[in-house]
């Protein structure tokens, strides 16, 4: 549908209108030290957390010096006895998988061969990529505690065999994981904790919600229920509290939600194929670390990719048309830098953490799909939270191209109370200044910096 969008209300020049609150082209960037009021700031320290030898070696190993605040408020509540459920929000890239994967080491037991082969948690994400990338984050925290083991409940390639489930450790999507269970590859009985990770997205998206629904009901009563995300929309919020009774909630005013290192801004492009245009000299023009650029669409991920690989860039692209192992590939290329710029859909707005990503390209604005479409405030702020991981500054710009784009963004701005800034792109030295001048920045977390892993306790 966006690829083909009505452009008879097409507007020149759309950010020259006057309402709303999408500010003109100016720029001041900031490198701020970590103050009190960063969602990256923790009076307390890990050793006062209460964890394990072991697991705090894990934290130490992966350079946390600190936690974040998400990570010192939710774990004193997710470690307690008797375990009570949690509603987590926190901004993107602060930790909320660590401050979830934490809980679910400290409450593992692992002290009888029977116990080391039964599933004690289960982390349910929407995609394969987030629980591949959760697997590896629980297993790197996890490194120093013998016999754990992780496993995988992401759909198989056609054809492989399924086999028993046994870590003590679950990560997958509601699907498999489902399947599994009914199967009988895996023993759901001795469950202690669920994680819903991007909760309010398992919980709203059609079918998976009630997917979820009927997976708890096969479930231990007395399970642990530990809901995290960045966003939840009010439509989801009454769900969220059924799905996880009587839990303790810490959550943020929709103003709090934005990243202060993603610099937000916009970009007028004359029309649809112009945006096509305007990002290629972008790319002509930058030294871009890793990129994201976000489409509605799976063809026109495809058009884009093969375009830009004729103009002789390096791209991959990552949408549900790819499947299991491929997808997996592809998003690892992108992981280990081997491939820089990848071009997605909304598949992959949620979760995914690669520091070096320091520029996302909101090709398609956000929308949520209805005629005529309104803003989809929520995944605005995933997508643009794929970059300005853990502090680092990062750069999100978003493609306008008539007034139902410029509504859209507008929208958003007036939804989260920002100001995003207006890229002039007539001035292409102007551009290239601005950008590079992000680009360059320092991460206001540098000025944080980890110990070395061997010099802690
Ligand atoms: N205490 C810490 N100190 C330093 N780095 C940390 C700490 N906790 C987490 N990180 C790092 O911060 C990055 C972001 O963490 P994570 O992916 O858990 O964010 P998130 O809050 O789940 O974000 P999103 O909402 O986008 O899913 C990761 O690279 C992680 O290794």
């Amino acid at each position: 549908m966006a690829d083909n969008q009505d452009m008879s209300d097409q507007v020149d020049g759309a950010a020259d209108q006057t309402t709303g609150l999408l500010a003109p082209s100016q720029f001041d960037v900031e490198v701020k030290l970590i103050d009190p009021n960063s969602p990256l700031y923790a009076a307390e320290s890990f050793e006062q957390l209460g964890l394990s030898p072991e697991i705090l070696k894990g934290v130490y190993k992966l350079n946390f010096r600190a936690p974040s605040k998400i990570q010192a408020r939710a774990l004193p509540l997710l470690l307690g006895n008797p375990p009570v459920n949690m509603i987590g929000q926190s901004q993107s890239g602060t930790g909320k998988t660590a401050a979830f994967s934490l809980n679910i080491l400290s409450r593992l037991d692992l002290s009888t061969e029977q116990a080391q082969k039964t599933p004690q948690a289960l982390v349910l994400a929407p995609t394969r990529e987030l629980a591949r990338q959760i697997i590896g984050v629980i297993q790197a925290l996890g490194e120093f505690i013998p016999n754990l083991k992780v496993s995988a409940a992401i759909p198989a390639d056609t054809g492989a065999r399924a086999t028993a489930v046994e870590g003590q450790v679950v990560v997958g999507t509601p699907g498999t994981t489902m399947d599994m269970i009914k199967k009988r590859i895996l023993n759901p009985s001795q469950l202690k904790t669920l994680v819903l990770d991007e909760a309010d997205n398992m919980l709203d998206l059609a079918g998976m919600g009630e997917q979820c629904m009927r997976l708890k009901m096969l479930l231990p009563k007395t399970i642990q229920i530990v809901l995290f995300s960045a966003t939840y929309a009010d439509k989801v919020k009454d769900f969220a509290a059924k799905f996880a009774p009587t839990a303790n909630e810490l959550t943020l005013k929709e103003e709090e939600l934005t990243v202060e290192g993603i610099k937000q801004m916009y970009m007028d492009c004359a029309s649809e194929e112009n945006k096509y245009e305007v990002l290629v000299k972008l790319y002509g023009l930058m030294t871009i670390g890793s990129s994201v650029i976000f489409v509605k669409r799976r063809d026109t991920a495809a058009r884009i990719e093969q375009r830009m690989i004729q103009d002789g860039h390096v791209v991959v692209s990552l949408t549900g048309a790819y499947e299991g192992s491929v997808r997996d590939q592809i998003i690892d290329a992108f992981r280990s830098g081997k491939a820089k710029v990848l071009i997605t859909t909304n598949v992959l707005a949620r979760g995914i953490d690669v520091s070096t990503v320091n520029l996302v390209i909101n090709y398609d604005v956000p929308d949520d799909g209805g005629r005529p479409p309104k803003a989809d405030p929520q995944t605005y702020l995933h997508r643009i939270g794929r970059t300005g991981r853990y502090g680092r500054v990062g750069a999100a710009i978003t493609f306008i191209h008539d007034r139902t784009s410029y509504n859209i963004m507008n929208e958003i701005a007036v939804h989260f109370g920002v100001q995003p800034v207006r890229i002039d792109t007539s001035d292409w030295d102007l551009v290239e200044d601005t950008l590079s001048r992000i680009l360059k920045s320092k991460a206001a977390a540098a000025d944080f910096k980890p110990e070395r892993a061997d010099a802690m306790p």
